[in-house]
């Protein structure tokens, strides 16, 4: 089955020889267009190499990578990416941080000078969208970290990406901080349709978040399993108190006890 990343008896190693440490073998992983698949598995199982895998960052020793039915060997310019330290460059302020991308990846960075201004509306309204209406002018050191990580989330999507790459986005969040940037994510998928895989340790936000969650044996990471999340969306927060859902949560909790116990 083709979708719109596939990853093929995927096989990589760093250092290489016979030193090497061997961080996914026999990885198989399809996710369709538009679907947000969750990873999650046990510490070192390779998450953030798949990760680096899918946005060609990296090249396995074997196996193939496609995302949007090409091979990829280099950078994918269709990918955006946000990760848990939301990195902004302090000396900018948020909405030039924000437009950031925009100077880099191509058909943008051609035509941004002329058409700044529709740049900068889009800009602000994605801002708009994620609760930051007002604060582009601020500087991102005059934010709180969960604001950081909202405006972070648009700097990965100004480009309009068609995949959307999150590394543990919300790992650095109070509990109710990141509760609100799941409802946050919830609605911005809603509304603009890019796949998203995201990577994380917290399985309450994968099952809340993900059509798919991909459990991951301890390294050499593989999948073992894929739970399809049935739950209809738009999903109320509340969702994530109630009894099927923390039973889902509970199961999967149990398969990466079981692969830790394993390793
Ligand atoms: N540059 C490197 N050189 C050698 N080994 C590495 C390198 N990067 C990662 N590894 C090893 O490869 C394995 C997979 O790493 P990766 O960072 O993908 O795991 P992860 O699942 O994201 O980890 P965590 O859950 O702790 O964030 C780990 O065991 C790690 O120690």
């Amino acid at each position: 089955m083709s979708g719109f990343v596939d990853l093929r008896n995927i096989r990589l190693t760093y250092g290489g020889g016979p030193d090497g440490t061997l961080a996914l073998d026999g990885l198989d992983m399809t996710i369709r267009k538009g679907e947000f698949a969750a990873v999650v598995g046990p510490s070192g199982c390779g998450k953030s190499t798949l990760m680096k895998l899918a946005t060609g960052l990296m090249r396995p020793q074997s196996g193939t990578v496609e995302v949007a039915g090409k091979e990829v060997n280099g950078p994918v310019s269709i990918a955006g990416m946000a990760f848990q330290n939301p990195s902004m460059l302090p000396w900018r302020t948020t909405l030039q941080n924000v437009m950031l991308p925009l100077e880099i990846v191509q058909p943008h960075r051609r035509k941004l000078s002329k058409e700044r201004a529709a740049y900068l509306q889009k800009a602000e309204d994605l801002l708009s969208l994620v609760g930051l209406k007002g604060f582009g002018e601020k500087f991102p050191w005059q934010l709180s970290g969960g604001m950081q990580q909202r405006a972070n989330l648009c700097r990965a999507l100004i480009h309009d990406p068609a995949l959307l790459m999150l590394d543990e986005p919300f790992g650095a969040l109070d509990a109710f901080t990141r509760e609100e940037l799941w409802q946050v994510m919830r609605d911005l998928h809603a509304e603009k349709g890019f796949t998203t895989i995201l990577v994380t340790h917290d399985l309450r936000e994968a099952v809340y978040l993900a059509d798919r969650v991909f459990v991951m044996s301890a390294r050499p990471g593989r999948v073992i399993l894929e739970k399809q999340i049935t739950f209809p969306r738009p999903r109320p927060i509340d969702l994530t108190y109630e009894a099927d859902f923390n039973d889902i949560v509970h199961e999967l909790r149990g398969y990466i006890a079981e692969a830790r116990a394993a390793a």
